[in-house]
């Protein structure tokens, strides 16, 4: 097959396909198998531990590495397999990367212009273009700084306003956030959100953090040694994690071994049965697998207010509550959020709201909620 010239206009929001996609090192699969599909205009997020293959992905996309198998389109072009690559200045990508790689010795004004000049705009076109871009992030009455003259934060956007100023078909965000403190992050993610959103680029964006991915996404793919192990968006992956493995890293709450059959679940021996909705075991042989917790299920009460009992081992003062750490008498150790300050050790009672488990079997990834 071969690969398709990109159109000579620029397009927004281009569809995205990756079919079969790996990529091999000496002795690495750092990408196994993996397919998706965004539609024009969507924003991905991947999201996954150390080493699981994200910048990877993105460094495929760029067009910086090929991939060892599958095929790689962009819309109707076929930008990548194992054979042909189209190179990156092809590809009409945009690109913000977590040390913003802004040129020092040029003004804010002439760092944004600069992806116009290298495709030959006119002047005056050029202007408009730059001025625009740098209104979109806040930043036109800067045009004339150096970049060693802004904060981190500034000079995210002024790398944000080059990554948009050529109208990519593609935006492609390697962390972008990560060297800024939290309040930053929270208000440059809600700005990239809305920009992304007005424009209609499609963007695959890399991050470490969990929030940071939901509030720019609509679709969030949690990845795990080199494949996509959920897809979905930032409600049902926070909903309806697709493996126990999914909930852990997310912190959804604690995930613990458990039994079940026909009658219900046991999170351990001598503790009472939770009658988890949707719960399709058989009446006979006990099942394993694992329960997710969510904090938000458990309610604490007087110990003689529940069959539940528990010993608090902990507190931790976060934001207008404490962060309880509780022990069962099995050992198997729950967390939830209470007003309440209380002392170590201290015997409480638990009310478990079973609507908000979730039961994953041992063998596969299916999950029963009880929502
Ligand atoms: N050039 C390379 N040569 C050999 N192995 C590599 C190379 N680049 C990446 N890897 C390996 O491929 C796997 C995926 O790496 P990748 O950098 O994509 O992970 P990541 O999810 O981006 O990690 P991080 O969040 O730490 O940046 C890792 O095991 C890594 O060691």
């Amino acid at each position: 097959m071969t690969l398709a010239e990109p159109a000579s206009h620029a397009v927004s929001g281009v569809a995205l396909t990756l079919r079969g996609v790996r990529r091999d090192y000496a002795g690495v699969r750092a990408l196994q198998q993996v397919d998706l599909r965004l539609e024009p205009g969507a924003v991905l997020a991947l999201l996954g531990p150390s080493g699981c293959g994200k910048s990877t992905l993105l460094k495929l996309l760029a067009g910086l590495e090929a991939p060892s198998d599958g095929e790689i389109w962009f819309g109707e072009r076929l930008v990548a397999t194992a054979h042909e690559q189209q190179p990156p200045q092809r590809r009409q990508l945009g690109m913000v990367f977590q040390d913003y790689a802004l040129w020092p010795h040029l003004s804010v004004f002439a760092n944004v212009a600069f992806p116009l000049q290298m495709q030959k705009v006119p002047r005056g076109e050029l202007v408009q273009r730059v001025q625009q871009a740098l209104q979109s992030v806040g930043l036109e009455h800067l045009a004339q700084r150096a970049p060693a003259a802004l904060s981190g934060g500034q000079q995210q956007r002024v790398a944000l306003a080059r990554a948009l100023v050529a109208r990519p078909s593609l935006l492609l965000f390697d962390e972008p956030l990560s060297n800024l403190d939290r309040d930053l992050r929270e208000s440059l993610s809600e700005d990239i959100a809305r920009l992304l959103r007005e424009l209609g680029t499609t963007a695959i964006y890399v991050t470490h953090d969990h929030e940071e991915a939901c509030a720019v996404a609509d679709q969030v793919a949690v990845m795990r040694q080199g494949q996509v192990e959920q897809i979905a968006s930032p409600r049902d992956l926070w909903n309806a994690p697709a493996s126990a493995w999914v909930a852990r890293f997310l912190k959804l709450g604690a995930v613990l071994p458990a039994r079940r059959n026909g009658q219900g679940v046991w999170l351990g021996e001598g503790l009472p049965c939770l009658a988890v909705p949707g719960n399709s075991a058989g009446s006979g042989d006990m099942d394993t697998g694992e329960l997710l917790v969510p904090d938000s299920a458990i309610v604490l009460c007087a110990p003689d207010g529940s069959a539940w009992q528990a010993r608090v081992h902990g507190q931790q003062y976060r934001s207008g509550s404490y962060r309880t750490t509780l022990h069962l008498p099995n050992g198997a150790v729950l967390h939830t959020d209470t007003r309440q300050r209380l002392a170590a050790r201290q015997a409480v009672g638990l009310h478990i709201d079973a609507a908000q488990l979730r039961w994953f079997a041992a063998s596969d990834h299916t999950a029963t909620s009880g929502g």
